[in-house]
């Protein structure tokens, strides 16, 4: 299967710093991806790679050609305590009717918000308007930068659950960088573990048992995968570290200062 972007033996540098090294990484029609890893690791540097807002220093990027994206950021550049409603919201940047505002809230769980000041929604509720705002694209791919923080466990629970149903609905794919282990890892059907490079890489029942994600995660991290998404699926496609090319130095020295 093609997939939807693909990173091949990307390295992303800022001024003199790898940030990124040499990272292989698909995602195809269909899956719930997550990259985890610590902060600093380069998660969100990933992702704006993979849309194009990072240029490649070495390697590259395929997106399938024409791919629709609905991209929620990590840090959005808009002061949510300014006067703006959600209906204007959505339109930015660009108009959308009133019809398809409504279905777009709708389907998000937060039917009735048009009027409402931005300001005056809760962190879940605002989480929801960018969600729909997302999907007004009719994305082939969401990708949501750690789209719950600030959120309690139930709204991020409510949030995940909620990334599922529109992945049942429309069939697209979703990238999900989080710090929520323990509710990510059991909505995923791939996880990537990123600490400058790829860690590793499988399922999430792959990835609790690598060393290498033990390592940056600790040992108590083994109820989180309680409840995996497809725990008989795939165990053998990734196997732990599948992308560590035992380039063991360059991986170890990765943040020390060029
Ligand atoms: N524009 C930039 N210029 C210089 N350094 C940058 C820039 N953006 C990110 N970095 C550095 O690149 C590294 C990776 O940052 P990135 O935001 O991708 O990490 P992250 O894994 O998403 O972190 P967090 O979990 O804290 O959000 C960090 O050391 C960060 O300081």
């Amino acid at each position: 299967m093609t997939p939807l972007i693909a990173a091949r033996g990307l390295s992303i540098r800022h001024g003199e710093t790898t940030v990124l090294a040499h990272v292989d990484f698909t995602i195809h029609p269909g899956e719930i991806v997550t990259v985890v890893g610590p902060n600093g690791s380069g998660k969100s540097t990933l992702i704006r790679a993979l849309i194009g807002l990072e240029p490649a220093a070495e390697g590259r990027v395929d997106r399938a050609s024409g791919l629709r994206i609905g991209y929620v950021p990590q840090k959005l550049h808009i002061d949510a305590s300014l006067p703006m409603t959600v209906r204007r919201f959505l339109s930015l940047p660009k108009r959308v009717s009133d019809r398809a505002a409504r279905a777009a809230l709708a389907r998000t769980g937060v039917e009735g918000l048009e009027m409402r000041q931005l300001a005056r929604l809760s962190g879940g509720q605002f989480q929801r308007v960018l969600l729909a705002r997302a999907l007004l694209a009719e994305p082939q791919i969401l990708i949501l930068d750690e789209p719950t923080q600030g959120l309690d466990q139930p709204a991020t629970a409510a949030f995940y659950h909620l990334i599922e149903e529109v992945r049942a609905q429309t069939d697209c794919a979703v990238l999900l960088v989080s710090h929520d282990l323990h509710v990510v890892m059991s909505a995923s059907d791939r996880v990537i573990c990123l600490n400058g490079h790829v860690c590793c890489e499988g399922t999430p029942k792959v990835v609790s048992a690598a060393p290498e994600y033990r390592a940056l995660f600790g040992h108590g991290t083994g109820g989180a995968f309680a409840l995996y998404r497809h725990e008989h699926d795939h165990d053998h496609e990734a196997g732990a570290c599948a992308h560590d090319h035992g380039d063991h130095d360059h991986h170890e020295h990765h943040h020390d200062p060029a």
